[in-house]
């Protein structure tokens, strides 16, 4: 998509703001007097020939209050931004629209530390380790696996995590317990030495074939279970290419989402290493009889305290008590020996990248004597000599050389920050490749990539000149698209992607498929569900549009960037107020630079935003970024109000068609009205319910997290607008749509609902439960979320 194509094609116009400030209370010769001195400095400030070389200063608002502004930087390098402006865009009566930049709440943070970019470069604390002193031979794996990994996989020295865990889990029979970051090759961990020892059933140590060759009936030796479908296949594949070199050997997966006949059929062909979510697994160990678990000699729980903490412990026991219940074979039915080469007892490996050993649930499936097992010896050394159980103190860390950010961006800010950021990470050509938004709900999800993507009609993604063209996939039409808003010229083409547990599981396997092989800049817009395991290589930038649920979380989502010691960004959205004490929480082991969302959006709206859909209309004059983030906000607000089957030349007919001064891209038509249809417009309609599923999951944080997450401090009406909404849709927080509605405290001033979550309205019987955030409520409302935020789907129980 050309720059030129799509302009920002309306203009507000720099002068400042014109609506009349009221006082009330006190005397009336006091009240004029404050009238005339608002006036006097309304027209001082109007007389200011270029706005947004003024230094940062608090100007007044329309209520008459001053705005405060978080503090700005100080240093000589870092000049501070131009100051927002007041509003300039008049509404229509009937619709409101509060300015964008007036009474937001202060931020705390001190802005003035060094961004991160300038700290000392670090030392990737998840890259494999130098050729010269380590080799995958010399971990005891064979010579065939070690030319295979450096020949087929390009994979020459093992990472840290391997160096620990390859020689014990190939020599010793105790269970393991993996602990190592995101991105350090925890799945060739224990896959390689798996793989080593059930090929060194059909091969001598000299790599010669032993007289019996097993085969892939010759039993099942391993188990994988993981917590996603998606991280199932990813393991999979992974194995899949181990496995080149002993092609005698099979692995297969049960997952849901999948034709349980057809699993059942593969396993019936015989499987040596089953990758199996559990909910699915246990099924298939209740209802499949050729599914047999005697020769099981491996139990691996990858992601295992993500399976715990979803509940899955009652599926895992299940899984583990029927394996046990099963005699262990010393030998196989074909009569091979495994004991002594295999395991003589059936371990069970644990790994994740935030997993307590002390976890009390782990007791209860069976690890017995685990060895902790972590990429730094001296972890290992320090536990010992402290005396500690190994890994209660050890702490979440990122990858050294992850980059972490935050901004901290008022809530009817957030929308436009977000737009800004992306477009100006996508404005310098192979810059950036790859990026992930995580947002908080499906719903959420829906509502920002519809939002985002280009509306002109469906066409076949573009490929790369020299490839020829793609067949389209039918999976990924209504998760693929091109996007708008966010390209540049430089990259006029950046793909965007959606995934989420409530779609079906074709269109998740094909639209993550094509966001792992986009060769075109590309966007994932996603849940949870792709915070854990996922290994998409070329991801530089992670997103967290709206903070995890719990700190774990948070290390997995930004562990997608920054893998095997690549380098990667991670910015956080946080809200001025309780929520900027979060970051005191999190571990890194560079400082997470606070980022002023001034900045942000200053250098992303520098140049024109690529609108999607409307005529090109070119920029009468320079806009100041204040004048082009209220345009982009104005512009987003008026599509969610555009009545659907309307053109642009029909505007005019429309409610809250903006006159007058400044333009908008329809404010030029006089076509006659069509009639009007009476369905809303499907955007409004994702806006609305995603708003709600955004509130609502907003109150499921962990406790210990809810002190930085306080409901009753969310601004209903300002966060609305970060969903293009003017007001905040009926059915959430009761109290609050009904204050709003009744011309409450929230409409007294003619702005969209200023009451907050729960507020004087705790009490309020009919609430939904969002604004009574007691324990229970609360946990009943996180239980209801993670059914509603795809954890069903997402963990495929059955
Ligand atoms: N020895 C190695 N040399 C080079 N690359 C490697 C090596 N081992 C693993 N990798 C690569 O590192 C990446 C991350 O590996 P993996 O997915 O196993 O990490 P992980 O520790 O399981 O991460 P997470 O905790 O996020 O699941 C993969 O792309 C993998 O191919």
């Amino acid at each position: 998509m050309a720059d030129d194509g799509m302009l920002l094609n309306f203009e507000l116009g720099d002068a400042p703001l014109t609506s009349q400030v009221k006082f009330k209370g006190g005397r009336w010769r006091d009240r004029v007097k404050a009238q005339r001195s608002a006036k006097q400095s309304h027209q001082h400030n109007a007389a200011r020939p270029d706005d947004s070389a003024r230094p940062a200063k608090r100007p007044r608002t329309d209520d008459g209050d001053y705005h405060k502004y978080a503090k700005m930087p100080r240093t000589a390098d870092a000049p501070a931004p131009a100051a927002p402006k007041p509003p300039s865009h008049a509404m229509k009566t009937g619709q409101i629209s509060s300015g964008l930049f007036t009474s937001n709440p202060t931020a705390v943070t001190d802005f003035d530390r060094p961004p991160a970019e300038e700290a000392e470069p670090t030392i990737p604390s998840n890259a494999p380790l130098s050729e010269e002193a380590e080799n995958f031979q010399a971990l005891g794996l064979s010579r065939r696996v070690a030319q295979h990994l450096a020949a087929k996989l390009e994979m020459k020295a093992p990472t840290a995590i391997q160096k620990n865990t390859v020689p014990q889990l190939i020599k010793e029979d105790s269970d393991a317990f993996l602990q190592a970051e995101t991105g350090s090759g925890k799945t060739l961990a224990y896959l390689l030495p798996i793989v080593h020892r059930i090929m060194a059933l059909s091969l001598n140590e000299d790599g010669t074939p032993k007289a019996t060759k097993v085969h892939r009936n010759s039993g099942l030796f391993a188990i994988i279970l993981a917590p996603t479908r998606e991280l199932c296949k990813q393991i999979a594949a992974v194995l899949e290419k181990v496995l080149r070199c002993a092609p005698w050997l099979v692995c297969t997966t049960v997952i849901g989402g999948e034709s349980k006949k057809s699993e059942k059929a593969r396993i019936r062909k015989g499987v040596n290493i089953l990758i199996a979510t559990p909910g699915r697994l246990a099924d298939h160990l209740d209802n499949t009889k050729v599914l047999n678990v005697g020769t099981v000699r491996w139990l691996v729980l990858d992601e295992g305290d993500r399976m715990m903490e979803m509940g899955f412990e009652d599926d895992i026991k299940t899984i583990v008590g029927k394996i046990r219940a099963d005699k262990l074979l010393k030998e196989n039915p074909d009569g091979v020996v495994l004991d002594g080469v295999l395991p003589a007892r059936r371990v069970t490996v644990l790994c994740s990248a935030t997993m307590k050993m002390n976890v009390q649930k782990l007791g209860e499936i069976s690890l017995e004597d685990a060895v902790h097992i972590t990429a730094s010896k001296s972890e290992l050394e320090k536990d010992a000599e402290a005396g500690t159980e190994a890994g209660t103190e050890a702490a979440f860390a990122a990858p050294s050389q992850l980059k972490q950010s935050c901004i901290i961006v008022p809530a009817k800010l957030r929308l436009v920050t977000l737009i800004a950021l992306l477009k100006s990470t996508f404005s310098r050509k192979g810059s950036v490749m790859k990026a992930i938004i995580f947002i908080s709900c499906a719903d959420s999800v829906d509502f920002h990539y519809e939002l985002l993507k280009d509306t002109k009609p469906a066409v076949e993604l573009p490929t790369p000149d020299a490839s020829p063209a793609k067949p389209r996939n039918p999976h990924t039409d209504t998760t693929v698209a091109p996007a708008a808003y966010v390209t540049s010229p430089a990259n006029p083409t950046v793909i965007l992607h959606k995934l989420h547990g409530s779609l079906a599981q074709p269109v998740r396997s094909a639209t993550l498929n094509a966001f792992s092989t986009c060769k075109d800049p590309a966007v994932l817009i996603t849940t949870d569900i792709s915070s854990r395991g996922l290994d998409v290589p070329a991801v530089d930038l992670v997103i967290e549009y709206d903070p995890a649920f719990a700190v774990p979380d948070h290390v997995h989502r930004i562990g997608r960037t920054a893998r095997a010691g690549r380098s990667g960004r991670a910015v956080l959205f946080l809200l001025p107020g309780c929520e900027e004490g979060y970051t005191s929480i999190l571990s890194s082991a560079t400082p997470i630079a606070p980022q002023l969302y001034e900045s942000t959006l200053q250098k992303g709206l520098a140049s024109q935003v690529n609108l999607p859909s409307t005529a090109p209309s070119p920029e009468t004059e320079k806009q100041s970024w204040t004048s082009r983030a209220e345009a982009l906000q104005l512009h987003v607000e008026q599509r969610l109000l555009a009545t659907p089957g309307f053109t642009p030349d029909d505007e005019d007919d429309k409610p809250e068609a903006k006159k007058g001064k400044g333009k908008t891209a329809w404010s030029k038509g006089g076509g006659k009205a069509k009639p009007k249809p009476q369905q809303d417009n499907p955007l409004l309609v994702s806006g609305r319910q995603a708003f709600r599923s955004h509130i609502r999951a907003y109150a499921t944080h962990v406790r210990e997290e809810r002190v930085y997450f306080d409901i009753t401090q969310l601004h209903l009406g300002h966060m609305a607008k970060a969903f293009g909404l003017r007001e905040p849709p009926a059915g959430i927080g009761g109290g609050v749509s009904r204050r709003t509605h009744k011309g409450g405290k929230g409409e007294k001033d003619g702005k969209v609902g200023s009451g907050k979550v729960g507020g004087g309205r705790r009490d309020d019987e009919e609430d939904d439960g969002v604004g009574k955030v007691d324990e229970e409520a609360a946990k009943r409302m996180r239980m209801k979320m993670k059914m509603m935020m795809n954890a069903a789907s997402e963990f495929n129980i059955g």
